[in-house]
């Protein structure tokens, strides 16, 4: 890439997570960062070269994989060079001066009431309005100033777009944490990538999966997420979204995919990149 300004496709705006995530990744590098209100236009912007790289969430712990985005991934035929994962702490942001009292409209990405389920369901009375990210939702609640008027986002998002807290800790897990993918129209292998994601699918008959999953465990290759996703145009046919623990540049690794992929109907490797963990340990 040379000298040349690292452009990265971001979802949401400042103060989302997944901005969180991108500093995480990229935070040390020069870069020009595109803001996407869609999960679709980050893809799709690193799909037609307007961005290097893009980042989206693709996994809560709460609430689990947040499937548009292997959807997207596949649609677009996307590579995925790494991942990040964020702790979300969500509180309710409204006004100055508001209070709970006043409130009975509340904006932010549906993720965000998904992971404070509980919280709403005492405020059966008030309005749950999808918006784009935390951080837009937060934006829009402060512009448009009126004290009803609430947004489901991070302190930090309050802090940026001069919001008060009205109630703390309010998502239902307080173990909380979503998973990134950090994209691009190639795969990259770096050389500690330790974690590898391929989608594949099987033959629609008895103990075709198992057969394809055993050779995860006789290869030792430690299967950490699994997805299945409708395949468009087929009812009830499925892609399997796999990530596993593995090297590419590993011959035995290597010898165990080309095994699966003889016994699968489609199959394509996405990615082997870092995993979080081993970005923490070392
Ligand atoms: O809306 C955001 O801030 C995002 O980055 C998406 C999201 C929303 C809620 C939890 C985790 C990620």
């Amino acid at each position: 890439m040379g000298n040349k300004k690292l452009r990265v496709a971001c979802y949401g705006a400042r103060g989302a997570y997944t901005y969180e995530a991108m500093e995480k990744q990229f935070g040390n590098r020069e870069k020009e960062v595109i803001f996407c209100p869609l999960f679709e236009d980050v893809v799709k912007a690193v799909r037609e070269g307007q961005a290097d790289y893009g980042v989206v969430p693709m996994e809560n712990s709460s609430t689990g994989g947040i499937t548009e985005v292997y959807d997207l991934i596949q649609h677009y035929d996307c590579a995925i060079v790494g991942e990040q994962m964020v702790k979300i702490e969500h509180v309710l942001l409204g006004v100055p001066g508001a209070t709970l009292d006043d409130i009975d409209t509340v904006y932010s990405h549906p993720q965000g009431f998904a992971q404070c389920r509980e919280f709403f369901m005492e405020k059966r009375n008030w309005k749950q309005q999808p918006y784009f990210s935390t951080a837009q939702s937060a934006e829009k609640v402060a512009r448009e100033g009126k004290k009803n008027q609430a947004a489901v986002a991070s302190r930090t998002a309050g802090r940026l777009y001069g919001l008060q807290v009205l109630k703390d800790a309010i998502a239902f897990n307080s173990s909380n944490y979503t998973r990134f993918f950090i994209i691009g129209p190639a795969m990259e292998i770096a050389d500690d990538a330790d974690k590898i994601t391929l989608v594949l699918s099987v033959r629609h008959e008895s103990g075709a999966l198992y057969h394809v999953l055993g050779y995860f465990f006789y290869g030792g290759m430690n299967m950490t997420h699994l997805e299945s996703r409708p395949i468009k145009g087929k009812p009830f046919e499925y892609f399997f979204h796999i990530d596993v623990m593995g090297k590419l540049r590993n011959p035995a690794n290597a010898q165990t995919l080309r095994g699966i992929e003889s016994m699968s109907t489609y199959f394509k490797i996405l990615g082997n990149y870092p995993s979080y963990t081993h970005k923490e340990e070392s």
